[in-house]
């Protein structure tokens, strides 16, 4: 496989893969900056001139255009197009990269790394064969799910940028605590056990979320007391929702500003 760019999200899938037992030498990475690789992995710093069956393309969506001419010959027929990029659509990419077999969008997060990632993926017309190939490739790193790409703005909001948006909840919490009284270091420590207790509770539970929650809220006792002032006027999930409407519009402009340079 030849990952174009070993940045933030790159890097972290090459981890997961490597974590989850692939060996560094199924893997040339193209970067013209990163430090280093891990053990293994053939680090070039321009193109070389083979064809690979897979190329992920871990590069910035605004580095598009200006990486097409370099990148584009690498592609064959037999070549499976992983685009990890934000708001580039799939006919964007078929566009730019006539000669791939297939194009299939990836939206991981950077939770990859540990096999934890949700991978959100869209493709059209792509082979029973080339499905099962890419879930096989996705399964170190989380869950694949696959869906139609009209809703890859929405995904991309939730699966891929909401590791921030749980990263300033936890935040939140420690900052909040650390106001209240508790020393900083502390708080940020208990705020993120917390957190992650929950987390997987939530994972290994049949219980829905919401019935966790009433499960810590004794009756007139000390959660139902916070969870009144959370819940008041719906006040956290209209915030969400206004997050991941701005986040999703974000993917929707960034697709619509690459389709004009088609
Ligand atoms: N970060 C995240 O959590 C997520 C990111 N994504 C998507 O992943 C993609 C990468 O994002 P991210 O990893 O954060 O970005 P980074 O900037 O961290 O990584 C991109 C890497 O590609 C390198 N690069 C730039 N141009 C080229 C080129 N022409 N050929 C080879 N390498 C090149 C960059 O080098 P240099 O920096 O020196 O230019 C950098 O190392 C984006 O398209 C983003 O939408 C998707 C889901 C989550
Ligand atoms: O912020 C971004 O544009 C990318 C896509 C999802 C996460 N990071």
């Amino acid at each position: 496989m030849l990952l174009v760019g070993c940045g933030n999200m790159g890097g972290a899938m090459l981890a997961g893969w490597l974590r989850g037992g692939m060996a560094g030498e199924n893997f040339t990475v193209v970067d013209p900056y990163v430090d280093a690789v891990p053990d293994g992995v053939r680090l070039l710093r321009t193109v070389p001139d083979e064809t690979f069956d897979v190329v992920l393309l871990a590069i910035k969506p605004q580095g598009l255009i200006d990486a097409v001419p370099t990148i584009e010959p690498v592609m064959g027929p037999q070549t499976v197009l992983l685009s990890l990029l934000a708001g580039v659509e799939l006919a964007t990419l078929a566009a730019r990269f006539p000669r791939a077999g297939a194009v299939v969008r990836v939206m991981p997060n950077l939770s990859a790394a540990l096999g934890k990632s949700p991978v959100a993926l869209a493709g059209d017309g792509v082979s029973a064969e080339r499905v099962a190939m890419v879930d096989a490739l996705m399964m170190p790193l989380g869950q694949g799910e696959w869906i139609g790409e009209d809703r890859f703005d929405l995904v991309t909001a939730l699966a891929g940028s909401g590791p921030a948006f749980v990263y300033r909840f936890i935040d939140a919490l420690g900052a909040a605590a650390t106001d209240l009284g508790l020393p900083e270091d502390q708080a940020r420590r208990l705020a993120i056990a917390t957190v992650d207790g929950a987390t997987a509770l939530a994972l290994a539970s049949e219980h829905a979320p919401a019935e966790l929650a009433r499960r810590v809220a004794s009756p007139g006792g000390v959660t139902e007391a916070g969870l009144r002032t959370l819940d008041a006027d719906d006040r956290l999930l209209k915030l969400v929702t206004d997050t991941l409407r701005d986040a999703a519009e974000r993917s929707a402009e960034m697709s619509a500003e690459a389709r004009k340079k088609d």
